[in-house]
């Protein structure tokens, strides 16, 4: 079905204005008696949770996830949730999350897709923190730049790509998910308001969103290299606890988040080219996908000065750290423009020199 569709429309992505009637088209409505509901693995507002069950077909049935709406859910709730339906069921790549069929004839209304056991991917990475190889990690990305690179190919913008809205396999695939709702962000717990009333997730979001609501394939991209960062940091926080106003701030005056840890500097390169401040300059995800290709086949390329510590303040590639210059750390943050964030260097016990030392 989503092939002729896709056929029918060429490989554009539809928007469906009114889901209610699209999903018939488009998504494959599966017998509710098909499918055996196992355990709750996860809640949403008060209408939605996400089980682990069985979707039976003949003798033999397999491992799927089900998203439940509630009867008593609102419209725009019933209408995301079906927009969520129409977006998945238009997709066909190995890194997007498969969708299964719908349920729309009970008072539950559903969304199948297959069983992600691995969960999200920022938790999934927190709980193995150091236990993967480079190699794993490049993996794992260059499946996610492939999903994007399929996506932006479609010309469907995400819009909310971030570790938390992939999905890990049993056998470690990732997979980009979290569709329709990507149009509101509604549900996404780190979307935050912007002064102009739109909701973003401000860490992942590249400056000309945050500014002018400008969404494109490359501001995925920029977000992209934020998922590059959590993938080589295993979860850590983007910008760790700075405030959303300090963020944007630093990010203005050129700053980017340091290598993490262990990284190599042609992985960080890579992220910084994704964080270019103007969108035209960052990689076409296809480079990206390339350029991953090369590193993973050649992991000698990868044997560059790593970087030794993620605690490394924000880096301004473009200007001087040298510490020879001056003799105490309010001269130092002067030259590195960094004076404004004086309080938070001694909030965090960097006091004078000596300790900037310890943590650089
Ligand atoms: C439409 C859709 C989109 C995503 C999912 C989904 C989650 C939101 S979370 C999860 N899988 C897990 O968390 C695995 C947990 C393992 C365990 O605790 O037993 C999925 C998924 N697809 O597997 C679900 C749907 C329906």
């Amino acid at each position: 079905k989503t092939s002729e569709f896709l056929n029918k429309y060429g490989r554009t992505y539809v928007d469906y204005r009114d889901p209610h009637n699209g999903v018939k088209e488009i998504a494959t409505e599966l017998d509710q008696t098909k499918i055996k509901i196992e355990c709750v693995i996860g809640r949403g507002r008060w209408c939605l949770t996400v089980c682990r069950g069985k979707l039976i077909s003949g003798k033999t049935s397999i491992p799927v996830a089900v998203k439940r709406l509630k009867e008593g859910a609102s419209l725009i709730d019933h209408t995301n949730f079906l927009r969520e339906a129409c977006t998945m069921a238009q997709f066909d790549h190995p890194n997007i999350i498969q969708l299964k069929g719908v349920v729309t004839k009970s008072k539950w209304a559903m969304i199948i897709t297959e069983f992600m056991e691995n969960g999200s991917l920022d938790k999934f990475l927190q709980g193995k923190v150091n236990e993967l190889t480079a190699s794993r990690l490049l993996e794992m990305l260059r499946g996610i730049a492939s999903g994007m690179n399929y996506l932006s190919s479609i010309k469907y913008i995400h819009r909310d790509l971030a570790a938390r809205n992939i999905l890990v396999s049993s056998d470690l695939v990732c997979k980009v998910s979290d569709f329709g709702l990507s149009r509101t962000l509604e549900n996404d717990p780190q979307a935050t308001y912007t002064t102009q009333g739109g909701k973003i997730a401000l860490r992942w979001t590249a400056p000309e969103c945050i500014r002018f609501r400008q969404f494109t394939s490359a501001s995925d991209v920029w977000s992209y290299g934020i998922v590059m960062w959590e993938v080589m940091s295993y979860g850590e926080k983007p910008y760790w606890d700075m405030s959303n106003e300090v963020v944007t701030e630093v990010l203005e005056d050129g700053y980017r988040l340091p290598a993490p840890e262990n990284c190599p500097v042609s992985i960080h390169n890579l992220m910084l080219k994704c964080w270019s401040y103007e969108a035209k300059r960052r990689p076409h995800p296809i480079e990206i996908i390339r350029t991953l290709d090369q590193f993973i086949k050649q992991p000698n390329l990868l044997l560059d000065t790593k970087s030794h510590d993620a605690s490394a303040p924000l880096l301004n590639p473009d200007s001087p750290t040298s510490l020879n210059e001056v003799s105490t750390l309010d001269e130092w943050l002067d030259m590195v423009k960094l004076g404004k964030y004086r309080r938070s260097f001694h909030t965090n016990g960097i006091n004078d020199l000596e300790s900037l030392v310890h943590i650089s």
